[in-house]
Formats: C-alpha cells, structure tokens, sequence
C-alpha cells in the first residue's frame, strides 16, 4: 500500500506544491539535500554507482532503461550498492539479500515512507488510540477480522461488483470508456464498504465518496512519485501533524454521521432480542468487530473506531481499484487468454454444481433429507449451484497465476524502501547505517529466471500454474506485497477481489480493446497511481456465461 508511490521519472514531485513554493525555496530544498547527503555516514565497502558522463544524478541513466541499468550496476557492482537517485542517496539491495531488509525489525518501510512524505504525521491524526508509529492494529483487524472472514464477505463483495458492472458500462457493443478507473474504483469502494461497514451503510453515497476522495487526498500527500522532497515531507509534518486542517478529519465525519443510525438500530435489535430470550445475530462487518473490540484495541470513541476504518480505506482502495483497473488492459492486451480463463470459470463452477448435486442426492437417499424442496434457502439451495463462491474463485488456479504474474511483470523496479532505524550489518559484512534508507531491487527478484522461470521479459499468464506459488503467497521470489512480519495483511481481501473481478469481466465482456495499441506497453506498465494513457473498449459476450 504505503509504499507503492510510483517512481516514474516524468512526474514531478508535487505539483500542487511547486506551484505553490517559490524557486528559493526550491534552492533551499537542494541545499538540505546536499548537506544530509554528505552528513550522512556511509559504509565506504559499499560501492557508489559511478555516474554516465555528463549526469549528476543516476535518474536519467534509470529512467532511458531501468532493467538494463539495473543489471549493469548489479554485474559491476553486486548485489548492494548506492545511487544518487529520487533526490536521495539510496543503498540498493538485491537478489536473495532483499530477504534481509524485510525480516529485520530494525529496517523501517513506514519510516522511509513518512521521511519522504510526512504520511504518518497524517494518518495518525485522525486516531486517538495506537498512535505509536508500529501499532501492530490495522495488522491485526485485518487478520483477526477480515482474512478469516472472506468466505462469509465473498457473496456480498460479488453482488456489488455485479451491480456496479451492471449499471455503469451495462451491455457494450465496443463501447469506449476513456478512463475506466473512474468506474473500478466506484465499485472496489462499494465492495469494500460492505465488508468494512455492512450493507446497510454501503448503500449511502456519502460514504462512497468519502472512501474514493479519501484516497485522492492521501495521494496528494503520498506525492507523485517517491523522489524526496524536504519541502513536501515539512509541509506534510506541519501542516497535518497538528490535525487541524487534516482533509481526513470531514472524512471520518461522514463515516461517524452514517454509523451513528445503523449503531442504534444494532443495539436496539439486540435489546430485543436478549428481551426475548434470542440470540442476537451480530451483523457481519468490520464495523461490528470493532465495537465488540472496543475495549480490546484501546479505543477511545464512535471517532475514534471510525479513523481506524479509514485508515482500512486508505491502505485498501486506492491499491485494489488501481490493480483491478490495470487487469483491464492485460485482458485487452493478451486476448488469447480469455478463453481459458472463460473455461476455467465453467468447469469450476460445473463441478462444484455436481458436487452439489451429489450432496443432496446422499441426503435425499440417506432418508435426512425427504424431498428437493427441502434445500430450499438452505446452503444446498439448487439455486445458489453457480454461484461465484470463495470456494469457487480459489480453486480458479489460472485466474491466480493471471493476477500474480501481473503483480510481477507489472513491478516497479526500485521500491519498498526501509530505512534503518539502528546500524544493520549484512550477511556480506556491509553496513547500512542508521537514517541510511535502503530500497529493494524488483528487478532482480521478478525478473530473475533462477526464481521466475524462463523468459522473466514476458507475460505468460499461467507461469505459476501447478507450482505453489499462488498469489497471496509471499516469499523472496514475490514482493508484491512485502514479505516478512509487516507483508501486507489485507492482500487476501485484494487478491479475492482481483479474482473475482476478472471473472467477471471475462464472463460479461468477449472482447476488450486497448484505445490507442500505440500506448500498450504504457499501459500495461503504468504505476499504481499514474494515470494510463489510453482507454478501454468494451464489448459484451451474445450471451452471458452461466457465472453471472
Ligand atoms: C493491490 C492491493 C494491495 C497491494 C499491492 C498492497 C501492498 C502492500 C505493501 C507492499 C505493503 C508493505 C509490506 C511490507 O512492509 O513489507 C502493504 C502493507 C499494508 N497493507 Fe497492503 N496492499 C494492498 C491491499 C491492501 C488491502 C486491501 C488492505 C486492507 C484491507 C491493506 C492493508 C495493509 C496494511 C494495514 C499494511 C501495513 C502492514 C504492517 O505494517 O504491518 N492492503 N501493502
């Protein structure tokens, strides 16, 4: 989440800001820069890239080829070593070393992230409680409340993705939609809205908004790409430390406003029913969880549980809508894989209808069950034979292997910073100093044929296809989402979403068609959070598959 800011070159570091800040200023900036670059300490073993002749920074050098420069300075100079890139003096870890970086508690992504962007100063000022930079509670809502859950929030998650497809592109006969993020991320924010505060609050369109501007206003303090800027980071820090003018806070206003009614009806019901002896079905969302938690995650108000929600949002649509939006355009750019994909869904969705059929007839013959109508609203229901269950989207083996090789082909080559909070010694002997910050080489590990197979430069869909490596999985061969302790908790909440929007796409939709094939590559590229330079035409399949 936190970390995928994207390191496009082109981008600029905040517009908003260099429209705002006098070039002294700027000047200024550099000057800071310079000064912490030289004060500094350095393990003089590690070696500095040495620079193309004529650039004072490897920027240029990264961005006319970011593989191929890669790989010299991994060849030259090994596994570890330092460029003067992103406005930072950067130590680049590869290869199997990476795996040092993420199990090492004293290496930091939050403090690499806020060092850059003032993020923390942010998000920790609409919370009252677990305020401390590592409160293990996001990490362990998601753990304790939603992953274990995901079969029981799947149902929901696919009515409002069907929904959501169903009213906003409908049948499509090459319908072009310019920019279909607009649409994904209204549906991933709806999706993820049922799970984080029940279907009664999903259906208020106050609180989709809030979920998608929530977004819009962490990224334009998450920046543009992850060059450093001292002027950003300061202004992130003064600005929105003090939690005055934090845009967050009208935010958590909305969720507190349209919880407040659904948190009444709750506790009324629940009087009536502890009245007449029932029990209570306690309504199943993180909104629930939270306040049956209330006194176990130390939280302190309505406010309160409703910052912690949206510090959910923060880490979740942002990143899914993105990944879901993308799938899009590897659909429409790789054609020839719909079919199996299509097919999968079918035979899928075909054995475990017989299964089910086979259940009922054990019932029937077995004398527990008397007649078929008796499955009637019951797990059995004939009815619910298609339906697109968590059961179903996991034993779709090629839907996985598709979104994880996107994840991987996709990868920024330089990301996840961590910054080292006391000096670090690496198997090698190097140190990392502490405040020295060290990024992951991607390159190296999702572009490896030791760890990818053969052919790592191309999309093959069903590289991870009979192997154990599904796409939640991670491990130092697949740091999508991190690996180690903090790997990202919520990946399989994305990972189902992701799942089931692919099937959905190809079961509704024959054909997609990038707008512009000139920009393909572009957009099969792009990084989360930068716009894709082209649109999508859909075009609806005569006749829907069974799935939908
Ligand atoms: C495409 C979707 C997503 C991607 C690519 C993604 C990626 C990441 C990455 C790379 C990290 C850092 C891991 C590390 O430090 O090693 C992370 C952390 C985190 N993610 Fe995600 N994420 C996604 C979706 C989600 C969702 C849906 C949620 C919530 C439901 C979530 C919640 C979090 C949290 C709370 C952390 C911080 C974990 C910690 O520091 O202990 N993410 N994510």
């Amino acid at each position: 989440m936190l970390g995928l800011l994207s390191t496009s070159s082109e981008a600029v570091p905040i517009d908003i800001l260099r429209a705002a800040v006098p070039v002294g200023i700027g000047l200024a900036s550099a000057a800071f820069l310079t000064m912490k670059m030289v004060s500094q300490t350095v393990d003089k073993s590690i070696p500095t890239v040495a620079l193309r002749s004529g650039d004072s920074t490897h920027d240029a050098e990264f961005k006319d080829d970011p593989d191929l420069f890669l790989l010299r300075c991994e060849e030259q100079y090994g596994p570890v070593f330092n460029l003067y890139i992103l406005n930072q003096n950067l130590t680049v870890i590869s290869g199997p070393m990476v795996r040092e970086v993420f199990m090492n508690e004293d290496f930091s992504f939050g403090d690499a992230i806020h060092d850059v962007t003032g993020l923390r100063s942010f998000v920790t000022s609409i919370i009252k409680s677990n305020r401390h930079p590592d409160s293990p509670v996001p990490h362990e809502i998601i753990r304790d409340a939603i992953s274990p859950n995901l079969p029981l929030f799947t149902p929901r998650i696919v009515e409002q993705l069907v929904s959501f497809i169903d009213n906003n592109l409908g049948h499509c006969d090459h319908k072009l939609v310019e920019n279909p993020l607009l649409i994904f991320q209204d549906m991933i924010a709806s999706a993820m809205a049922t799970v984080f505060m029940g279907s009664e609050v999903a259906k208020n369109r106050k609180v989709i908004d809030t979920f998608i501007q929530c977004t819009y206003d962490f990224g334009k303090v998450l920046g543009k790409d992850s060059r450093k800027s001292f002027w950003h980071s300061f202004q992130s820090k003064a600005t929105y430390g003090n939690g005055v003018i934090n845009p967050l806070h009208k935010h958590v206003q909305v969720l507190v406003e349209a919880a407040t009614p659904v948190i009444l009806e709750r506790r009324k019901q629940e009087a009536e029913a502890a009245e007449k002896g029932i029990e209570y079905e306690r309504p199943l969302d993180i909104l629930q969880k939270l306040l049956d938690n209330f006194d176990k995650y130390n939280f302190v108000d309505l406010e309160d549980v409703c910052g912690h929600l949206l510090i959910l949002v923060l880490a979740s649509v942002h990143t899914t809508s993105d990944t879901s939006t993308n799938i899009l355009y590897y659909l429409a750019a790789f054609p020839e894989h719909m079919d199996t994909l299509l097919q999968e869904q079918h035979r899928v969705l075909d054995d475990i209808s017989q299964e089910r059929e086979e259940q009922r007839q054990s019932k029937l013959q077995s004398g527990e069950v008397q007649s078929l109508k008796d499955f009637e609203g019951t797990d059995l229901d004939p009815k619910n034979d298609h339906d697109l269950s968590a059961a179903a989207v996991k034993r779709m083996i090629h839907v996985d292997s598709f979104v994880r090789e996107i994840f991987r082909y996709r990868s920024e080559r330089l990301q996840l910073p961590h910054r080292a909070r006391k000096n670090v010694v690496l198997s090698n002997g190097m140190t990392i100093h502490k405040g020295r910050t060290a990024i992951i080489n991607l390159r190296s590990v999702h572009y490896n044929n030791e760890l990818q197979g053969e052919n790592p430069a191309e999309f093959r869909p069903w590289r991870f296809v009979g192997k154990a490596k599904s796409a939640t999985k991670v491990s130092a061969d697949f740091l999508a989402f991190g690996m180690g302790r903090h790997a990202c908790p919520g990946r399989f909440l994305a990972i189902q979403e992701l799942k089931t929007v692919s099937v959905l796409v190809v079961s509704k939709y024959s054909k997609l068609e990038i707008q512009d094939p000139s920009k393909t590559k572009k957009a099969l590229l792009t990084r989360i959070g930068d716009p894709v330079p082209t649109g999508i035409i859909f075009t609806s399949r005569q006749q829907e598959s069974k799935t939908v």
